[in-house]
């Protein structure tokens, strides 16, 4: 894997500019349609799809169609912040001592032996992305995925934030209870020294049972913007006294009842900053983060089920050139769902029912046993076989789906450890049934912390690259993608895309689209599985 800014030969020199030599990158791509200087990689894609007519027979009529994008990457590997609404819950704590034993290179003594930091669970850290065919052998070349583009590398992320609760962060790792003694032991100290800035808090939004935390506010109501503007404060403050180029804005924090939509309140941006301004009881703390961030175009990801992004939010959003992106980390029973329904479905086999228990001890389970905070939750859980289903008319009629049940226990034992019991139950060929029933142990915050990750380094490395279609004018400037960040929809249960735009829900495809929206970045076609090298000889 090429090294990395803080490493003695640096994929970074000393002002964070990836160096032009290409020995530093781990590829260059030789293309006419590819340019590389000390600033930018410029590349010019031919985007391949298919468009579809149907006539009044029903006959479809598919005709090949060429776009051609022109796109632009920043190679500046910036210094990033990421500030954690929620710093102080088991995510947050988690997050933060493992980025800092992976910067020091830490090992700990486990109950199975000596175990050494690493980024399991991230997939731009710990997967890889295939670049190509060996030239003589014709084997595969998998790269680090990484190394396909300039990346950030999470070592040299500056973590701050937020929370109700006052404990720093050495003290709220042990009320977590995630991680191993040996490991705090070494990173306690540090870890002490960070204490999360005060935060707001509306009760009616999260459970009761999460009032004893809140001794950590900005006093105050939101009226005349009185939170907002502290909120924006903080990032400035936190950029400066850090000396960082950027900063990227996570909800980590509880999961918050959904936020009615109401007309006049949160459906246009002017409403929303308006009730703002009034104090209106309906604007969630993290819908009132969000505005925050928008104003001042700071990327805000909500990794939570809530709706944080009321109508006006997103119409904020895209009038400031804002990137937002959310909901609700896919960590563990749902991201395995999504493979499983998947697969099932498209294999032709007819799922027709999905009962989706789990139970678990943590912070977040309390708050969840409260049924308005379930509520939120059960949402995103159970909308993420849609998709799937709605593609294949072959098994399913029009509005026809599987049964689907989702139920989530509070049980203290258990603690981070989240037993999820799946039961998956379908129709196959001349009336026989499959049952597979799973049984999936995930340590929630070890299973989330890594895509807390991803998703500061896939949004931020989104803010460096810009498009134009070859269409418009030579002298028409670049554009950013959308506000509305759906490339980020792999690690997110409820994926947000813009209005209008359909939601992918099956994870090989949330991943495809993200490795291939940066192929096409350094001018390289989609990956295509065809392998007809293999095939036609
Ligand atoms: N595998 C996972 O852990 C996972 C997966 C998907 C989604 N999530 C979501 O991530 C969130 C955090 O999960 P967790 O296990 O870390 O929960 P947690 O309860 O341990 O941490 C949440 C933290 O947020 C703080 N908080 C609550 N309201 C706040 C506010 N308004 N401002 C600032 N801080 C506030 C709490 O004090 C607490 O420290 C939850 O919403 C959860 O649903 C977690
Ligand atoms: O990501 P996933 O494992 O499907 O879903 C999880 C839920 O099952 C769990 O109850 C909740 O506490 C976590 O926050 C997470 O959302």
């Amino acid at each position: 894997m090429a090294p990395h800014a803080n490493d003695s030969v640096g994929y970074a020199n000393g002002n964070g500019v990836a160096s032009t030599s290409s020995n530093n990158d781990l590829f260059i791509v030789n293309s006419p349609n590819v340019t590389y200087t000390d600033e930018e990689i410029r590349s010019k894609y031919t985007y391949r799809t298919t468009s579809v007519t149907k006539d009044g027979n029903g006959k479809y009529t598919a005709t090949p169609k060429e776009t051609i994008y022109n796109f632009k990457v920043n190679r500046k590997v910036p210094k990033v912040g990421v500030m954690l609404i929620g710093w102080g819950g088991n995510n947050g704590t988690t997050v933060t001592a493992g980025i800092m034993a992976n910067r020091r290179g830490l090992k700990w003594e486990t109950r199975e032996g000596e175990c050494a930091s690493n980024y399991y669970g991230s997939v731009v850290m710990s997967s890889t992305v295939k670049l190509g065919t060996d030239s003589k052998t014709g084997k595969e070349i998998n790269i680090p995925f990484h190394d396909l583009l300039p990346m950030v590398h999470p070592n040299d992320l500056v973590v701050g934030g937020w929370d109700i609760s006052k404990m720093n962060l050495a003290e709220a790792m042990d009320r977590a209870a995630v991680l191993d003694p040996t490991l705090k032991y070494q990173v306690r100290k540090e870890m002490a020294s960070m204490v999360p800035l005060p935060s707001i808090y509306y009760p009616d939004f999260i459970a009761a049972n999460q009032e004893g935390r809140a001794d950590n506010l900005i006093p105050g109501s939101k009226a005349s913007m009185a939170h907002v503007e502290q909120i924006r404060k903080d990032i400035r403050e936190f950029k400066e006294n850090n000396g960082l180029d950027k900063v990227i804005v996570q909800w980590t924090a509880n999961t918050e009842r959904y936020a009615d939509i109401i007309e006049g309140v949160n459906d246009t941006a002017d409403n929303l900053l308006k009730s703002i301004e009034e104090g209106h009881e309906e604007v969630s703390p993290s819908t009132v983060f969000a505005v925050a961030c928008i104003l001042d175009k700071v990327p805000f990801i909500n990794g939570s089920p809530q709706n944080t992004f009321v109508p006006g939010a997103i119409q904020l959003a895209e009038k400031h050139g804002a990137f937002v992106g959310g909901d609700d980390f896919k960590s563990g029973q749902t991201k395995m769902k999504s493979a499983l329904v998947d697969f099932l479905i498209n294999a032709g086999i007819k799922l027709t029912s999905i009962a989706s228990y789990n139970h678990l001890g943590n912070n977040d389970g309390m708050n969840l046993s409260s049924q308005k905070q379930f509520r939120s939750k059960e949402i995103s859980k159970s909308n993420v076989v849609d998709d799937m289903v709605a593609a294949n008319t072959v098994l399913y009629k029009e509005g026809e789906h599987p049964d689907h049940t989702v139920v989530i226990k509070y049980m203290p034992a258990v603690g981070d450890n989240k037993r999820a019991l799946d039961e998956y139950y379908a129709e196959i060929f001349m009336g026989g049934h499959q049952t597979i029933s799973l049984f999936n142990i995930c340590e929630d915050s070890l299973l989330a912390s890594p895509l807390i990750i991803d998703l500061v380094v896939v949004a931020e490395m989104m803010t460096r690259i810009q498009w134009k279609s070859e269409s418009e004018e030579e002298n028409t400037d670049y554009g950013n993608f959308h506000s509305v960040l759906s490339v980020l929809s792999y690690m997110l249960k409820a994926p947000l895309t813009p209005s209008g735009t359909p939601v992918v829900n099956a994870l090989a495809k949330q991943r495809n689209a993200l490795t291939n929206i940066f192929r096409a970045c350094v001018g390289l076609e989609p990956e295509s599985d065809m392998t007809l090298e293999h095939k036609l000889f």
